[in-house]
């Protein structure tokens, strides 16, 4: 039984591994607290441990600057993302947990006639798809988001945006506190500070269980959701994924008043910009150019980006920079999840999503549930299969991810 204080939040019991479970997951991130949420919610699938190397949410899932949209272009990704929207919409009621989605606009904006021509074609593609995706003139997008310097004189002047009304952002810390408490209330074990240390394959090739810092757990079902560490664990299966982890960077600023009504993107200038509850500017931009487990960057990436916030908003030029951190994001070829089955029987994996797996959170997770519990992907995962990068079939969205990696 869940106990604690009178007026304080439920938490989530500290669980020790059990010898045995049906489904184990490797990682506590959002996607992988939130899987065991539905496994349980949907499935009736309770016997399951989630097994955390650090502290559940440490990984990305607490270190990113919580951009949530769909406006992606192809229609495998319009719908998984847009699924995701469509859970993140009530996702604060379901877990009982304010994870304070807020649909405040996603804007990106358009530097030269490529972007132009980019964003146009996804607004088109949006359509069709029914996602919110509408063209901006420079005037409409300076009067949606006051700060944005819209000179013709600019060293990159804003010749229009994209904005996606319904996007936003959440508090990510608490997508992953409320599916860790809403999974944990059903019967899922949640164990942190121990690392898998390989996955055990049985004498026919299929999964046994895991390897852990805290000896053997026997399961028929593992899912590996671990994020900028899925090669190196799947690589202990036998199974060779295509990732590359990168450093990504993040940095706040020192908190003002309410300046920043929306969240304002640019593939050119490699920059990105929200102003968080507590009034702190959120701003990050594009990956370390240099492979690494590391959760730290680089000086000079953070300068290039503080460079290019000043140019499109010079209204920040003399705020202060609190503090910067990174996380480790797996990215692929095509900059698409890999969400599914793997060659090895009861093994699964859910990674890839690069810069931009937040905004999945609700919808990785689910469709995550779904295949470990079916032995199917769901049609929405269906097509961002591991077998894609050997058939050729990919999903490319370098330009949808908004961000240079
Ligand atoms: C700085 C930054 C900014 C970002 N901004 C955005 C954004 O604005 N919008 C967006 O959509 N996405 C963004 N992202 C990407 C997004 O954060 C991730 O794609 C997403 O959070 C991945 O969720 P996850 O649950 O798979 O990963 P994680 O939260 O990283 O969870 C994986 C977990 O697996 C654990 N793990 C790893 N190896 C092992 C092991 N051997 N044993 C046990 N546990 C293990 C890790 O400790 C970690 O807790 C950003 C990422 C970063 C780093
Ligand atoms: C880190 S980039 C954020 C996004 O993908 O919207």
């Amino acid at each position: 039984a869940l106990t604690g204080h009178k007026n304080w939040p439920e938490q989530w019991p500290e669980a020790q591994p059990r010898a045995e479970y049906d489904v184990v997951i490797v990682g506590a991130g959002g996607h992988g607290l939130g899987a065991a949420y539905y496994l349980a919610k949907e499935h009736g699938i309770t016997n399951v441990a989630v097994i955390e190397k650090g502290w559940l949410g440490g990984g990305n899932t607490g270190r990113n600057t919580t951009i949530i949209r769909s406006n992606y272009l192809y229609d495998e990704s319009a719908k998984l993302y847009d699924h995701a929207l469509d859970l993140w919409e009530n996702l604060s009621t379901e877990l009982n947990y304010n994870v304070m989605y807020s649909k405040r606009g996603v804007m990106m904006l358009a530097h030269n006639v490529h972007d132009v021509q980019s964003f146009q074609r996804h607004i088109h593609a949006n359509r069709l798809n029914g996602v919110d995706n509408r063209w901006l003139t420079p005037a409409e997008a300076k009067k949606f988001c006051p700060p944005l310097n819209i000179a013709p004189d600019a060293r990159y002047p804003v010749m229009g945006a994209a904005l996606q009304q319904r996007a936003g952002t959440a508090r990510h810390d608490a997508v992953a506190w409320g599916y860790a408490r809403a999974a944990a209330k059903r019967g899922v074990d949640i164990i942190q500070n121990c690392p898998v240390i390989a996955i055990r394959r049985g004498p026919d090739g299929s999964v046994e269980g895991v390897d852990t810092a805290k000896g053997f757990i026997k399961a028929k079902k593992v899912a590996v959701s671990a994020a900028g560490h899925t090669s190196v664990v799947m690589e202990s299966a036998g199974v060779r994924m295509p990732l590359e982890s990168y450093p990504l960077q993040a940095l706040v600023s020192e908190p003002v008043k309410p300046v920043f009504p929306c969240v304002v993107m640019s593939n050119t200038v490699h920059a990105y910009i929200s102003q968080s509850d507590k009034g702190e500017l959120v701003i990050g931009s594009g990956t370390d150019q240099y492979t690494s487990y590391s959760q730290r960057g680089g000086l000079p990436l953070i300068e290039h980006t503080v460079a290019a916030i000043c140019e499109v908003f010079p209204i920040f030029t003399r705020m202060r920079m609190l503090r910067k951190w990174g996380g480790i994001v797996d990215v692929t070829p095509d900059r698409s999840a890999i969400l599914g089955k793997t060659p090895v029987k009861g093994l699964y994996v859910n990674c890839g999503w690069g810069t931009g797996g937040f905004k999945a959170t609700p919808g990785a997770a689910h469709t995550l549930a779904w295949t470990v519990a079916k032995d199917e992907p769901h049609p929405i995962n269906a097509p961002f299969t591991l077998e894609r990068f050997t058939t050729g079939r990919l999903i490319d969205e370098a330009a949808a991810a908004a961000v240079a990696h």
